[in-house]
This record gives C-alpha cells, structure tokens and sequence, in this order.
C-alpha cells in the first residue's frame, strides 16, 4: 500500500539546497506538509519561499528549523519533537543532509574522514532514530536515505566519501528487517552526479581521474532525480535508481539487500551475469584512466624539472 502525500508530515534534512529542497517541493506539490532541517537559516528561508509557489491547498505548511545533524543526537531529537509538535507525527523522514570532499588518499586530512562519516552516515543515524518509534507505533512510515552511486562502488577520490555512502546502505538493510513487520519502509537512492550547489562545491577539488571516471555517466537535473526518489519511496521500494547505468549497478550490486517485487528479483537473477560482464570493461577503462593520468602527471614533472 502506497503512502499517501496529501496531508503527509515530510521532513527533509538538507532541504534548503540542491536534490533536498527538489524533493521537498515534489512532496508539496503532492499535498504534503514539510519540515525543512539544514544549519543555514537564510538558505532556508529562501528555500521555503521557493517552495511555497508550489501550493495545491491554503492548509500547507512548509516550516524550517535551523540545526546541524551530524553534532549532538538530543539536538537533532529537539528539532523531531518541535517538528512533530507543530505539523504532527512524522510520516516520511527524508536523510538527504550531506557532503562530498574528493582526493588522494594520502592527500585528504584524516579530519576530513571524520567530517564525512559524521555528516553523511551519523547524520542519517539521528533524525532516523528520532522518529523511529512513533513511525513503529502508528504502523506508518517511511524513512529515506540518499547514498549515492559512489555508495555501489569505491572510484579513484571517494576513500573518505564512498565509504560513508555504503555505511548507509548496511544501517538501511539493517534497519528494514528490524522495522518491515511494523509497516514501515526504507529506501536507499543511489544518484549519479547531479547539478545542483553541492556538486559545483564538490568539483572545485575534484582529481582529475575522478573527474574523467565519473564522465561515464551523465550528470543528472536534480528535479528528475527528487521525482524518482520520491515514487519509490511512496511505493516502499528499498531501492531507487536513475538511468539505465543506476539500473545496472543497483541490479549488480544487489547483494542481500531485501528485494520488493517478485519481479525485481527475477530482473536481478537474470541480468547478473551479463551486467558484470559490463562492469568488467568500464573497471578495465577506470583503471586505464588511472594509468594514464599517473604517467602524464610523472611526463609534466619531468618537464618541469628540465624547464
Ligand atoms: N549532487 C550530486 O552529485 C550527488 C549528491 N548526492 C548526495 O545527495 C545529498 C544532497 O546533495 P546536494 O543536493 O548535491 O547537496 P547541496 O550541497 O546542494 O545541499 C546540501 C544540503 O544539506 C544541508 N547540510 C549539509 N550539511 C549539513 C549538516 N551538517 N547539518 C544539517 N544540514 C546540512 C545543506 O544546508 P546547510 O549547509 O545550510 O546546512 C543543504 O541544505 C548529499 O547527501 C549528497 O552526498 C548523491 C549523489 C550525487
Ligand atoms: C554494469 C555496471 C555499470 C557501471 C557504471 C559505472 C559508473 C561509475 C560512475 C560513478 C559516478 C559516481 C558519482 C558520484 C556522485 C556523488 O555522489 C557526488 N557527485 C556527490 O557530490
């Protein structure tokens, strides 16, 4: 049984900018009532603005509150409870609060490890933990976490972000055979670059070999990125992809991850084989980019010290 939206109480952490607030104005454009959670309350503002252009019905409410996720659990627990005060019980908690950093390994701070894991996976931790037992109690809910398509594979410049992004993954497979028998239901997505401020952050420091392999695939509008999140996580899928390379490194990266339909599962029995065949060629051209990205670096190093 699909979740309603219309009246729906959604929270989204991270909803002022980028794929969170496009998410948070598809859901209000179904009808729901929203909580926006990100640290920057002018960006918030803004955003709520944005959003509110998208009424359906004069009883919505979009509300903002200010808080950094990733601190201090009773924090992130305050904001739920005020949150659910003012629009009540919380029907879908959408985790989308995150950040990238990219580099060598040898080259990123081992803070920025810190920064990353705090952020991106115990940032998800928190709001989860905060609305868990209501959803549990009332049988409703969905909880949503966006991982990424670096959360399905480790890429030259991910050390510190790619494992964050599969920390999620574990907590949601987890989680939903803990939470599936009280009718509620987690989603994990999987985007591909997507246009959005975080990725123009994201790219001002960006190796090159990550750069190059991440051309593989396209870079995504984040409207078309919410849309698709948002009807799987209506749906109760466990699992949302975007294009046919999101379609293949989910199918191929299944694993023991809880599958939805009958249909899904006979999909992913079928493709396997042929999808790893696939990836075996674009590891061969990653690694080639490697390759030729270390020899060029040692070619204009020579060059500079004859110069
Ligand atoms: N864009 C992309 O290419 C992809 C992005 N993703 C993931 O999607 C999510 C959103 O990315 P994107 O839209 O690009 O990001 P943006 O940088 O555009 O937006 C990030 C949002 O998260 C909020 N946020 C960041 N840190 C915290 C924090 N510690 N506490 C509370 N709020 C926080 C920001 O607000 P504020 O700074 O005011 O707190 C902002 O609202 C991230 O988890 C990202 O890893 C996944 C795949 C691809
Ligand atoms: C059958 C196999 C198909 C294989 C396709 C492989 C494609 C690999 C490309 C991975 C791109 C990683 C995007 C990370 C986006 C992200 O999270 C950051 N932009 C965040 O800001």
């Amino acid at each position: 049984k699909p979740l309603a939206l219309p009246g729906a109480h959604v929270v989204v952490t991270g909803g002022s900018s980028g794929i969170g607030k496009c998410i948070a104005i598809e859901c209000y454009k179904q009808g729901a009532f929203i909580t926006l959670v990100a640290r920057n309350e002018d960006k918030l503002l803004q955003a709520k603005k944005e959003i509110e252009k998208h009424s359906i019905n004069d009883k919505q409410v979009v509300l903002c509150i200010s808080v950094d996720v990733s601190q201090d659990y009773s924090q992130v627990e305050n904001v739920i409870k005020q949150a659910q005060e003012k629009l009540g019980p919380v029907d879908m908690l959408v985790n989308c609060a995150g950040m990238s950093l990219s580099g060598k390994f040898e080259d990123l701070e081992v803070s920025t490890f810190e920064r990353l894991m705090s952020v991106n996976y115990l940032g998800s931790v928190y709001p989860s933990r905060a609305v868990i037992t209501t959803m549990k109690e009332r049988r409703v809910g969905r909880i949503v976490f966006v991982s990424s398509q670096a959360g399905q594979l480790g890429l030259f410049g991910f050390t510190a972000y790619s494992s964050s992004k599969f920390a999620i993954r574990g907590l949601a497979e987890a989680l939903q055979m803990e939470v599936k028998p009280y009718n509620v239901y987690v989603t994990v997505a999987y985007p591909p670059d997507t246009d959005t401020p975080g990725f123009a952050e994201e790219n001002k420091t960006k190796p090159l070999e990550t750069r190059l392999i991440s051309e593989t695939v396209s870079v995504c509008k984040p409207e078309q990125v919410a849309k698709q999140i948002v009807k799987d996580a209506i749906q109760g899928n466990f699992n949302s992809s975007i294009g046919s390379d999101g379609y293949m490194l989910s199918s191929l990266t299944c694993g023991m991850a809880p599958v939805t339909s009958i249909t899904e599962g006979l999909q992913q029995v079928v493709t396997m084989g042929l999808f790893r065949t696939i990836a075996l060629f674009y590891l061969g051209s990653f690694d080639s980019i490697v390759r030729r990205c270390m020899m060029q670096r040692a070619k204009s190093e020579v060059a500079d010290k004859t110069a």
